[in-house]
């Protein structure tokens, strides 16, 4: 039997994706009007603005049960206003599935709600690894100066639902005060 060369890479300093069924999402400032707190500051930026990048890889169709889909989330760092760089966050379609973060690159924090809008965070750093219950909303943050890598798996079935996050957010928003990162 052949032992085949790797289809695909996933390079371990900043887990940057290669080969077949990879694909790229980025979003824009323009894209998360809504999203932040400081609507004044929101409107005096570039609305191109890239806040974060997907790549992900999806050796399966959308919907598979069973499948997993992997992903890298890049976000750049900065701030709206005094709120850092965010991304949209979302529940999923099946609300119990479940999902893996692990850092990579660059400082961050993972925010997590449940249903009743209780919310959590744990702070991201190249080889932290976080669980993401099923049921349960969760959201990256770019708390540093630099780009936020993270890794991530989750069943191709997962979906994401952004409704409810566009309609009443996390319940906490991760800003920086007097040079302090906090959850307010
Ligand atoms: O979909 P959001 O909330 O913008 O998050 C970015 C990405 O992070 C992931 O949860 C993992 O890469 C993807 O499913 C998601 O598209
Ligand atoms: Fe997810």
């Amino acid at each position: 039997m052949e032992i085949k060369d790797p289809r695909n890479h996933f390079s371990k300093e900043n887990g940057a994706l290669s080969g077949e069924k990879t694909s790229k999402t980025i979003r824009k400032l323009k894209d998360m009007k809504g999203f932040y707190e400081d609507e004044e500051a929101f409107n005096k930026m570039d609305p191109e603005t890239v806040l974060y990048e997907v790549e992900m890889h999806a050796p399966v169709k959308a919907g598979t049960e069973g499948g997993l889909f992997f992903g890298t989330s890049f976000l750049n760092p900065g701030k709206v206003g005094e709120e850092f760089f965010m991304t949209k966050g979302h529940f999923h379609e099946i609300i119990n599935r479940a999902e893996y973060y692990w850092g990579l690159e660059g400082e961050g924090v993972l925010v997590f709600m449940d249903e009743d809008g209780n919310a959590s965070a744990e702070k991201v750093c190249p080889g932290s690894l976080h669980f993401v219950p099923g049921k349960i909303a969760h959201r990256l943050v770019n708390t540093g100066d630099t780009k936020l890598a993270v890794g991530a798996c989750w069943p191709a079935d997962a979906g994401h639902q952004y409704g409810p996050i566009a309609e009443s957010g996390f319940g906490v928003r991760i800003k920086e005060k007097n040079g302090t990162i906090i959850a307010e």
